[in-house]
């Protein structure tokens, strides 16, 4: 389990993060959801360990990590821009981290990912040869054989359009439940949140607005905030579909 207990974070004297609690269980999938500036990245980074708490603790598996660096935490993050090596090929990029923990993952396994993730008939090609799917898996690939003890995952689907985001959605879902992979991720699309993750936590102002499972957010918003920019956003575009279809708003879109 990781346990986050009263986590605070500012910059320049402006408090980012405020009081921050959470238990997140080995194996779920959840994600951090609010609007820009709210602080997401920097709970990550938290989690992460490239940015220092002012006070508060982290707890991983029963151990204080708050203090334990980066690299001796054993958690990975896939950034936004999925950080590749322009100048590898997908394969040389995957295998990259492997240099320095040799045997981490054996062959069998790295055949396995490439397979899970679709990338076989791609392994030869450069970076910029690639799609933005294709580079998000090559990128998870990379990240994955690494075998972290916890993937986080910088908004993973922004720069992906409509059927490969629900690919690459599925693709992390099989990821987290085979390996039963602890898995965190940032994003500011309330439908992303609630359609992937096990727990949604909703984060305003650097506070936590509300940390539930989805079907819970959805039924019992917990407060104002909640109300108006999560499930608002989603009625907005419920509606949108809808107007496509019949040419005009309902009734309650009218204002
Ligand atoms: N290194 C830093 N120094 C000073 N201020 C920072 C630093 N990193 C973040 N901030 C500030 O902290 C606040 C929260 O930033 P953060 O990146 O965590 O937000 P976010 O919710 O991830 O936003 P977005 O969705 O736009 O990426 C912002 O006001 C940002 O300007």
């Amino acid at each position: 389990m990781l346990k986050l207990e009263h986590i605070k974070k500012s910059y320049d004297k402006v408090t980012i993060l405020n009081d921050i609690n959470l238990e997140i269980e080995d194996g779920e999938i959840v994600s951090i959801l609010g609007p820009s500036g709210c602080g997401k990245t920097t709970l990550l980074n938290l989690i992460l360990g490239i940015t220092d708490a002012d006070s508060g603790k982290i707890i991983f598996q029963g151990e204080d990590i708050t203090n334990v660096p980066m690299e001796k935490r054993g958690f990975n993050i896939v950034f936004q821009d999925y950080a590749l090596f322009p100048n590898l090929n997908v394969y040389q990029n995957i295998v990259y981290g492997l240099k320095n923990k040799p045997g981490i993952t054996t062959e069998e396994e790295l055949g396995e990912m490439i397979e899970l993730l679709g990338l076989k008939e791609h392994l030869d090609k450069k970076i910029d040869q690639l799609s933005g799917g294709q580079k998000q898996r090559a990128a998870l690939a990379r990240t994955l054989v690494m075998k972290p003890k916890i993937l986080l995952l910088d908004e993973p689907l922004s720069a992906l359009d409509g059927v490969i985001k629900e690919s690459i959605k599925a693709k992390i879902k099989q990821i987290a439940r085979e390996y039963h992979l602890t898995t965190i991720i940032v994003t500011h699309d309330p439908e992303e949140a609630l359609t992937l993750s096990d727990h949604v936590l909703i984060i305003d102002q650097g506070r936590i607005s509300q940390y539930g499972k989805p079907d819970e957010i959805v039924q019992t918003p917990q407060n104002g905030f909640v109300k108006e920019f999560i499930l608002r956003q989603l009625e907005i575009k419920k509606n949108n579909i809808y107007s496509l279809f019949t040419g005009f708003m309902p009734d309650s879109m009218v204002s």
